[in-house]
């Protein structure tokens, strides 16, 4: 009888719980709309408006029936089936080879952002500056009368701004004499006073052409120096993308024979680009890659050679020596167009004494400012140029592959103005 009665409660435990669990209810997972990629991806389509008439066109294509080779196709009925089952007799005509047609050879040529109007586009990687520059001038300008406090603060926002004390004693003569003379009541007058007195201390009637085209039936052939790390060769790269832009043919030239990493880094901008590197041995004489350089490039026919050479403290004496050197043994076949001096201009002050070496070693025809998106210094431009007499023709405004512009003076200064 106790048997019976325990087993009696036993299966009676067991039903009830059996039909608590099958009471529970089961979870219920939303139904993905549209295909999701297992990753976490979601994949959207494109925005309707732009391209709906390709989403139409693409779909029909889709649904259109998929043309085979039907002469030569053996099975009948498209299901698969093994043995026996198998829809096609095992003694039928085997399937030979069907051509089809390959797709067209990929291009490992990137695509290249134009270079016009870049400088405008990049304009926001200059907030840095625009925040400590412009918006505190434009504020103290557009106030009204400034009193001598006033004028100090727009004197110290100018110091603060990296311009260097002599252009902006003479952008704060400038500025005292027009406004006396016209007087400044609204934030716009303020604007264009200030936009037009800048503009000039950055001297836009110098000239910013890139001396890159071949000449005499020869290639251009541009020489970019510079301290360790200010980004030679990321400018070197980018430069190179510039100009198979523009559809010219490039070779570089990796006269940075320190450091293997830095030829596989070019060459690695190169092949972006579809471009050749000419690279020596590693500790070898950079001169002489740059010689096989150039002349691998007349040979080859190409329209610019660009030649990255090492970073070189400005202090060590040997190495500049080389500098001289390595330009002098190109100019035994070739004309240097252009030798390009990268700056950082991060590191301000330093950054002109640098230049004042390099440009006594080699004659700098253009300088390449670079890392500008990472400070609020931007008015080393004003200052550099002031020192050496030689134009900002390029500017870096990040580590993108097309973060290079042109220098314009307007389109900086409009930047910094807000
Ligand atoms: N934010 C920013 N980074 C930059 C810019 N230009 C270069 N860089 C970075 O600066 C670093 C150094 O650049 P490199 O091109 O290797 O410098 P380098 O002068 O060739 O260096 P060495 O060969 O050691 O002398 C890299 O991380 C670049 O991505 C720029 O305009 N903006």
């Amino acid at each position: 009888m106790a048997v019976v009665l325990t087993a009696a409660l036993v299966t009676g435990v067991v039903l009830t719980r059996r039909r608590r669990i099958s009471l529970t209810q089961k979870e219920e997972r939303p139904r993905p709309s549209g295909y999701q990629a297992s990753s976490g991806i979601s994949l959207a389509p494109a925005a309707p408006d732009a391209t709906a008439g390709e989403a139409v066109e693409s779909a029909e294509v889709t649904e259109a029936p998929v043309e085979h080779p039907v002469a030569e196709r053996t099975e009948v009925d498209g299901q698969p089936g093994v043995g026996d089952d198998a829809s096609v007799p095992r003694d039928s005509v085997k399937r030979g080879f069907v051509e089809v047609d390959l797709p067209e050879r990929a291009s490992e040529v990137e695509e290249i952002e134009p270079t016009e109007g870049r400088l405008e586009r990049l304009r926001g990687k200059l907030s840095k500056s625009r925040n400590a520059f412009g918006t505190s001038l434009l504020g103290l300008l557009g106030a009204g009368d400034l009193d001598e406090d006033s004028w100090q603060d727009v004197e110290d926002t100018l110091l603060i701004a990296d311009l260097g004390a002599a252009t902006t004693t003479e952008i704060v003569g400038t500025l005292r004499t027009k406004i006396a003379g016209s007087g400044v009541r609204t934030e716009a007058d303020a604007q264009a006073l200030l936009r037009s007195v800048l503009i000039d201390a950055l001297h836009p009637s110098m000239d910013r052409t890139l001396k890159a085209l071949p000449h005499a039936g020869k290639p251009a052939v541009l020489l970019v120096v510079g301290v360790n790390g200010v980004g030679k060769t990321t400018t070197t790269g980018k430069l190179a993308r510039v100009l198979v832009a523009d559809g010219r043919t490039v070779l570089l030239g990796a006269a940075d024979t320190f450091r293997a990493a830095a030829a596989d880094q070019l060459e690695t901008w190169g092949k972006r680009v579809g471009a050749e590197t000419v690279r020596g041995p590693e500790g070898g004489d950079p001169a002489s890659v740059a010689f096989d350089a150039v002349k691998r490039g007349m040979d080859a026919g190409v329209d610019t050679v660009l030649i990255d050479t090492a970073g070189r403290l400005h202090t060590k004496v040997g190495l500049m020596d080389e500098l001289g050197k390595v330009k002098r043994v190109i100019e035994k076949q070739a004309v240097v167009d252009e030798v390009l001096l990268v700056l950082d201009a991060t590191t301000g002050q330093n950054g002109l004494t640098q230049a004042r070496v390099f440009a006594e070693q080699v004659d700098i025809t253009g300088i390449v400012l670079t890392k500008l998106d990472g400070t609020a210094k931007g008015g080393i431009v004003f200052q550099v140029q002031r020192e050496l007499g030689v134009p900002v023709k390029l500017v870096g405004l990040g580590e993108g592959a097309d973060h290079l512009a042109p220098f314009e003076p307007g389109a900086f200064v409009d930047a910094l103005l807000g």
